[in-house]
């Protein structure tokens, strides 16, 4: 069976620059996974992303998105129970819509691109937003505007979503609910996640790999379960945040003080949830 991507030998270099943006990426995606991208500005990570989502050609390197190749005019994948996307590419432009500033009203929006089709899931992502139908998008603050977008860019569903840092406007609880949501979903269909972000509250238990772009080149790949644990004493002797796990190329991590459980839990009092 295919992989959710598979990339092999990719090297890619945009006309304007002397060095490439990306080198010799090998990079294999299984289904049901949820994967990190870690890096720097510049390091390369939306450059991948784009390439993986069919934005960029490649033409240095191979490129198959569940199977198949991510330029090829074959968008859709309807193999399964469900017709789905094969990707979907949420990122920065992505964010800059012009529909997200227009006076019009979130129920004719999400109608305008196929609500009615997917009315179970639209209504599940709407309840998890919060997002009011009657809200109309030029009256809405940014995070409310970017809930809006999740919904539309989530509405359909996709085999591999690429979601490049858009979760900065979210409240803790928000981007809480989104994770969970992205979670489930890479549990119970077949689909898979890739993520980069610089933001990394909320994220301990949620990847099953984190990958680390350096310059272009993907320098380690974590496989979180067997290489990543936690630990608040060993490190604290060290006084490093970061040493070397028990086993070749693991991590241990320092556990770090967050006020990320604290917000959550003063959020969702706010909103009448019950707290741990
Ligand atoms: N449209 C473009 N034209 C030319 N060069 C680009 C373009 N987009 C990115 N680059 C270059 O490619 C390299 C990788 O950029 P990329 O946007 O992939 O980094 P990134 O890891 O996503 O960074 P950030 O964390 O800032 O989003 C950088 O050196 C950047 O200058």
């Amino acid at each position: 069976m295919s992989k959710a991507v598979e990339i092999k030998n990719l090297t890619y270099k945009f006309p304007e620059h002397e060095t490439p943006a990306l080198k010799n990426i090998e990079l294999s995606i299984p289904w049901n996974t949820r994967t990190l991208l870690i890096g720097c500005n510049g390091a390369g990570k939306s450059t991948l992303l784009r390439l993986i989502s069919g934005k960029h050609l490649c033409l240095n390197g191979n490129i198959l998105v569940n199977g198949l190749d991510p330029f090829s005019p074959t968008s859709m994948d309807v193999s399964g129970e469900e017709e789905c996307q094969n990707t979907t590419y949420l990122g920065t432009e992505w964010c800059h819509m012009n529909i997200i500033n227009r006076d019009i009203g979130i129920l004719e929006l999400l109608n305008s691109i196929g609500y009615q089709h997917f009315k179970e899931r639209g209504d599940k992502l709407i309840d998890m937003l919060s997002v009011d139908l009657t809200w109309r998008m030029h009256r809405l603050s940014d995070g409310q505007k970017r809930r809006v977008q999740l919904i539309m860019g989530l509405l359909k569903p996709w085999r591999v979503l690429l979601l490049d840092e858009v979760t900065v406007d979210l409240d803790v609880i928000a981007r809480s609910k989104l994770l969970d949501f992205l979670k489930w979903e890479t549990e119970t269909r077949k689909c898979s996640v890739i993520y980069a972000t610089h933001i990394f509250d909320g994220l301990a238990e949620w990847p099953n790999y984190v990958i680390h772009i350096n310059g272009g080149e993907i320098v380690q790949r974590l496989d979180y379960a067997k290489d990543v644990s936690f630990s608040s004493d060993d490190n604290k002797k060290t006084k490093k945040a970061v040493t070397t796990g028990n086993t070749p190329g693991s991590v241990s991590i320092c556990k770090v003080d967050s006020l990320h459980p604290l917000a959550l839990a003063w959020l969702r009092g706010d909103i009448g949830e019950a707290t741990d």
